[in-house]
């Protein structure tokens, strides 16, 4: 990409939206002949047969393939957590980062139970990113550098991504950039997380409420919304979301906090998302209403509400079982089965 010396850093990220590749329609028009022929009445696998079209679209070719499915959690640390929205400390999400080495959590466990990769980032978790009530989360610099980490991140060897992340506190950073991005009022967004009681709820509430009100007047620009009240991990998943658009790669969105990048970057150019797929709808409450915005229908409802990747990880198994049906199924000229008149 050519970019003038004096470009910011954010004119690059606006330059690389331009740039994105258009989803493929022959390839969806040759999942959908393909479909036709297979031994089943047309429409009857009802969403595999949207998913596996969406595949299709998004790599370019038909049939599509999933082979090397991959897990990217993010993780990083919020100055957020001094206002006492969440019941648990930051030293939690350095824990975690270990638990996940050791196998431990929950997203190993789907991850090995679907035959995915996972990998996990550490955003710089010593250094919290200053607490939105007061300032910025960072400056465009470390904004945009933490966007590009994202997106080296995930290039190469995967052809399905999953995002996910791992950052105490974090849910009220979702929060903030949605109350920010879709107005209403803070508690229209707010909800309990890792399971704040009801003065902790209140303390989240105000905290979205002051960020909001203190970024007010620079808050028309997505990427001002992502530097002024994001974190490091949404960060890096926006720019780990433009990078998997620029190489075909389908990416699945994990719950209430991954969305929140989702949503920066649908705000910039709705397009932008057209290679992602909701992989759950999170218990966290704002979350049925966000994926509305953002004009996706999960593809599960569990009552989850984890992060860590844990919905994105399970749907996979959809995808992959979708994708099975489409490239193995015998045709009704194969399997010697009479088709309708
Ligand atoms: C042990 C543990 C494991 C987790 N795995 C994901 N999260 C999730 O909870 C955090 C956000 O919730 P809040 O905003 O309420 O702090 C994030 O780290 C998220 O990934 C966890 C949280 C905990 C405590
Ligand atoms: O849906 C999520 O992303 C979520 C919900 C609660 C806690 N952490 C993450």
């Amino acid at each position: 990409m050519a970019l003038a010396a004096t470009a910011l850093p954010f004119d690059d990220i606006r330059a690389l939206i331009k740039l994105m590749p258009d989803l493929s329609t022959e390839a969806v028009e040759a999942v959908r002949q393909r479909d036709r022929q297979l031994t089943k009445p047309p429409g009857s696998l009802g969403r595999l047969e949207e998913v596996v079209e969406w595949l299709a679209a998004v790599q370019g070719t038909a049939p599509p393939t999933v082979s090397r499915p991959m897990v990217a959690v993010f993780a990083a640390n919020h100055g957020v957590v001094a206002q006492g929205v969440s019941p648990y400390p930051p030293e939690v999400t350095r824990q975690m980062l270990e638990n996940f080495s050791a196998g431990g959590a929950a997203i190993n466990q789907i991850c090995s139970s679907f035959d995915i990769g996972l990998k996990v980032f550490d955003l710089a978790l010593d250094i919290p990113t200053g607490d939105i009530t007061q300032g910025p989360a960072m400056d465009e610099a470390a904004c945009a550098a933490t966007m590009a980490f994202g997106m080296e991140a995930v290039a190469g060897g995967t052809d399905l991504l999953v995002l996910g992340e791992m950052g105490i506190g974090n849910t009220t950073i979702a929060a903030a950039i949605y109350h920010a991005l879709y107005g209403g009022e803070a508690r229209d967004w707010v909800g309990r997380g890792t399971g704040v009681d009801d003065a902790g709820l209140q303390r989240k509430t105000a905290a979205v409420a002051a960020a909001v009100a203190r970024h007010k007047a620079h808050l028309a620009d997505p990427l001002e919304v992502l530097r002024r009240l994001g974190g490091r991990e949404i960060a890096a998943m926006a720019g780990a979301i433009l990078a998997a658009r620029s190489e075909r790669v389908p990416v699945v969105l994990d719950g209430y906090v991954v969305c929140a990048a989702a949503a920066v970057l649908h705000a910039l150019d709705p397009r932008t998302l057209d290679h992602c797929i909701a992989g759950h709808l999170s218990a966290e409450g704002a979350h049925g209403e966000v994926l509305r915005r953002l004009g996706k229908q999960p593809l599960l409802d569990l009552g989850m509400r984890l992060g860590e990747a844990s919905g994105g990880a399970l749907a996979v198994a959809v995808i992959k079982a979708a994708l099975a049906c489409h490239r193995g199924m015998a045709t009704f000229a194969q399997a010697g089965v009479t088709d309708k008149a």
